[in-house]
């Protein structure tokens, strides 16, 4: 039997990261991936625009006018991932590779996520960033960092 395969963070993680590449934004591509308590994939998601809205169309500005950014237009990867979802997700896990804004956050609590694993959390004091704590505090939603995933994907 091998005794070098993946734990199940680095598989989960991995998926999230590997969906983040689907991405068009040219800053930040994000990914996430919802598991269940049977370790089953029930959600999957990445930062991308809604379905009819054409990403050659769209801004992906960071700064500049407004509606000239895109901010207002960008789904984040945990809500797709939610709204992607195949099941009701009271309990699950999501596993992602940017902490959850505040407003991702208000979603994973309200599906009932229990748990959110991220990577990077870059944004980690900023406004949007410190709420989401704050939420998932009182909300009792735990999360973790996982220190770096290097995964090589080869052919076998
Ligand atoms: N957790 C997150 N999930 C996400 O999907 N995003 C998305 C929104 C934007 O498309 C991009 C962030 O762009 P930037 O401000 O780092 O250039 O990542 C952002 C965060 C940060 O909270
Ligand atoms: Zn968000």
């Amino acid at each position: 039997m091998r005794t070098d395969y993946i734990s199940w963070d680095v598989y989960f993680m991995g998926i999230a990261l590997l969906s983040g590449k689907r991405s068009k934004d040219p800053g930040t591509q994000v990914g996430a991936c919802i598991v269940n308590g049977e370790k089953r994939i029930v959600g999957i998601g990445y930062n991308g625009l809604p379905y009819g809205c054409d990403d050659g169309d769209f801004p992906w500005e960071r700064s500049g006018e407004f509606l000239d950014t895109k901010y207002p237009y960008v789904v984040h990867a945990e809500l797709n991932a939610i709204l992607n979802s195949t099941e009701k997700l009271a309990g699950c896990s999501v596993y992602v590779s940017l902490f959850p804004c505040n407003e991702c956050a208000k979603a994973i609590i309200q599906a009932g996520i229990k748990e959110v694993v991220y990577m990077s959390d870059k944004y980690n004091g900023e406004k949007e960033n410190v709420a989401s704590k704050h939420m998932f505090d009182c909300a009792g939603v735990v999360y973790r960092q996982m220190e770096q995933v290097e995964v090589e994907i080869t052919c076998p």
